[in-house]
């Protein structure tokens, strides 16, 4: 039977061995530390790698862009070949800078057939321009760069169009931010879901308004989780955490009651190997949020295509056929 196979797609994943746009330098090792990673091995999802893109160190802050800028051009470019190819896309990070990359090449390659939904799972609000922040680190602009502000040279990757309109993103999980990105947020009319909310609504709930949000006026949703959005405790090996997070346990429940059927690419980052604990608490949260995000969307795939199956009529078979033959 035909769904048997079309559910069974196999996880492309696109490594981004970036790390000098952090505060801290390490997220760079994460790709390798994954693509190496017997957890993620053993994981249930068939998957293989489809490139790691290396980094291009031109500084540090600010004295990172050249070369932030050149990474992330070439992570557009395997980002968009990986959607117009058709493959389930995954993106490791890498410092947070990489978002940049991720959706300028998914939102590019989804031009034709429509915008873009994100939601941004992280404990910061990542809404910098150069003149803006105070540290000068990359990896604290992506929203503002992706809703086409700031530098030109981070907002014009492969095309000269804002990749995310305000409307279709939605950040989850914040706690930390400088007045300025508030108000960049605020005067744009981004949704903001902020910890207090998570904690008053729970994950679920929230996780359920942010996708219906994000898919209301686009061709499908994307999501960017920085894991300094969760708990420390869920994800200890971070190089900017931040105490009151989302309780990983309850976000991975929290996942499969979401429609993911039209997820287009999902990206996990901010991961820095050298801070995880003897159990490796941090790798096996990427691994578990891989896992059941991949395994929830084949399995609802799966089942609405049994339930078209059998809601098929004779005649649409009929039509079908002479479809073909007249092609
Ligand atoms: N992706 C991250 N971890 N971002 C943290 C940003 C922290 C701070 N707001 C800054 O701009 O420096």
């Amino acid at each position: 039977m035909k769904l048997a196979t079309k559910s069974k797609q196999v996880l492309s994943i696109v490594g981004c061995a970036n790390g000098v746009a952090g505060r801290q330098l390490g997220c760079e090792k994460a790709a390798n530390v994954l693509q190496e990673s017997e957890m993620l091995h053993r994981c249930r999802v068939p998957h293989k790698w489809r490139s790691i893109v290396q980094e291009a160190p031109s500084g540090r802050s600010l004295g990172a862009l050249p070369g932030v800028t050149i990474v992330q051009k070439a992570l557009a470019e395997q980002t968009a070949a990986a959607v117009r190819a058709n493959e389930e896309l995954l993106v490791l990070g890498g410092d947070h800078s990489c978002a940049i990359g991720t959706w300028s090449g998914v939102a590019v390659a989804m031009r034709p057939v429509g915008d873009v939904g994100l939601i941004w799972v992280d404990a910061h609000m990542d809404a910098h321009t150069p003149e803006s922040s105070d540290t000068g680190n990359i990896h604290g602009m992506p929203v503002a760069h992706l809703l086409g502000q700031g530098d030109k040279r981070l907002n014009r990757i492969l095309d000269r169009l804002p990749k995310i309109l305000p409307a279709n993103l939605c950040l989850v999980g914040i706690r930390s931010y400088e007045p300025p990105e508030k108000e960049l947020l605020q005067r744009m009319g981004v949704k903001v879901f902020y910890m207090d909310e998570v904690n008053k609504r729970g994950i679920e709930d929230v996780m359920g308004e942010a996708r219906e949000r994000v898919c209301r006026s686009t061709a499908g949703f994307g999501m960017s989780i920085d894991i300094d959005g969760f708990e420390v405790s869920d994800a200890p090996a971070v190089g900017t955490p931040e105490d009151g997070g989302i309780d990983a346990t309850a976000f991975l429940h929290a996942l499969p009651t979401l429609d993911m059927r039209n997820l287009l690419a999902t990206e996990i980052v901010e991961f820095l190997p050298r801070f995880d604990d003897d159990n490796r608490t941090s790798e096996r949260l990427v691994v578990n949020l891989i896992e059941t995000i991949y395994a929830t969307k084949s399995f609802q795939l799966a089942t609405s295509r049994n339930i078209e199956d059998r809601r098929r009529l004779p005649i649409d078979e009929l039509v079908d056929e002479r479809r073909r033959a007249s092609n």
